[in-house]
């Protein structure tokens, strides 16, 4: 189990060995809430200096204890909020706001309940220019990826977690994003559902080629599902160390090796709490 230093080194590598940087870039993120100067509130120092790099197509997942800042960076990557210091780049762009080239997948689905299935995951695409046979083509192509053509005209409401979890990442993918980015997206469903969601997701990933940051608090999860585990550390928030996850999928849990690289990261989670 290789264990590879998440320093500034893998974000220039990453760009040098490429000549044009792909996929994700994150250069020396810092985050500093609060701290009004009077004194009355104190400031919090959530994230620092951190930087990693995400190949396109790679799957890589983020995983740390409650508070290492996982949410916070998960914004900044989305363009939700800024960093006080650093870098995001994405296909060596940086990222200043939200933007259709991610698609994003949060844990409490965010579905627009008046609109059917069909109508989520058209919503992003109708921002677009495309012609409208080439909406429909891929509406319907999404409803097949996620296995619910069925379900076309269906409202949420009437639907299971894991089928409006699917909803979710359908419409995440129909603007054919570089990057789905998704925090902690299986958090609310029980945990057979999940084992599914998470075969599925692997599935699409394999499919699309599409490049994926996840974020999880579920060390199994992450190995079930990463090339890579970013491990994160708290107060600051910062990354302490990545492992390559070199387990041949589809992985059993009952496999050695999945064991052992579980053992691993919850090691590098403990250590120093
Ligand atoms: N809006 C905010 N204002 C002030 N402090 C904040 C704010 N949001 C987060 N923090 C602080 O920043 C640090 C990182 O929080 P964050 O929610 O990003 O961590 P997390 O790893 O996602 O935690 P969890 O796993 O518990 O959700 C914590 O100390 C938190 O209290």
């Amino acid at each position: 189990m290789a264990g590879v230093n998440g320093s500034r080194d893998a974000a220039s590598k990453t760009k040098e060995s490429r000549g044009r940087e792909t996929g994700v870039v994150v250069d020396g993120v810092g985050k500093t809430y609060g701290g009004s100067g009077s004194g009355e509130s104190a400031s919090v120092r959530a994230l620092d200096d951190v930087s990693f790099a995400v190949e396109r197509g790679e799957f890589v997942c983020l995983v740390g204890p409650s508070g290492c800042g996982k949410t916070t960076l998960f914004r900044i990557i989305a363009g939700l909020i800024d960093a006080t210091d650093g870098t995001v780049r994405l296909g060596g762009m940086p990222v200043t706001g939200p933007t259709t080239d991610m698609g994003v997948v949060f844990q409490e689905y965010h579905l627009f309940p008046w609109l059917t299935v069909e109508e989520n995951i058209r919503f992003g695409l109708d921002r677009t220019d495309r012609s409208m046979a080439d909406k429909d083509d891929r509406v319907t192509e999404m409803l097949e990826l996620v296995g619910l053509t069925d379900f076309r005209d269906a409202y949420p409401k009437t639907l299971s977690g894991g089928m409006k979890q699917r909803v979710a990442i359908a419409r995440a993918l129909a603007v054919d994003p570089e990057l789905l980015l998704m925090d902690e997206p299986f958090g609310a469903v029980d945990a057979q559902t999940r084992e599914m969601l998470q075969r599925e997701l692997l599935d699409v990933w394999q499919s699309t080629g599409k490049t994926v940051l996840f974020v999880t608090h579920d060390v199994s999860e992450a190995v079930t599902l990463a090339d890579r585990i970013v491990v994160m550390a708290a107060e600051p928030g910062r990354v302490r160390d990545v492992v390559d996850v070199d387990v041949d999928r589809p992985r059993e849990r009952g496999d050695p090796a999945f064991g052992k690289h579980v053992a691993h990261v919850r090691d590098l989670i403990g250590a120093g709490e």
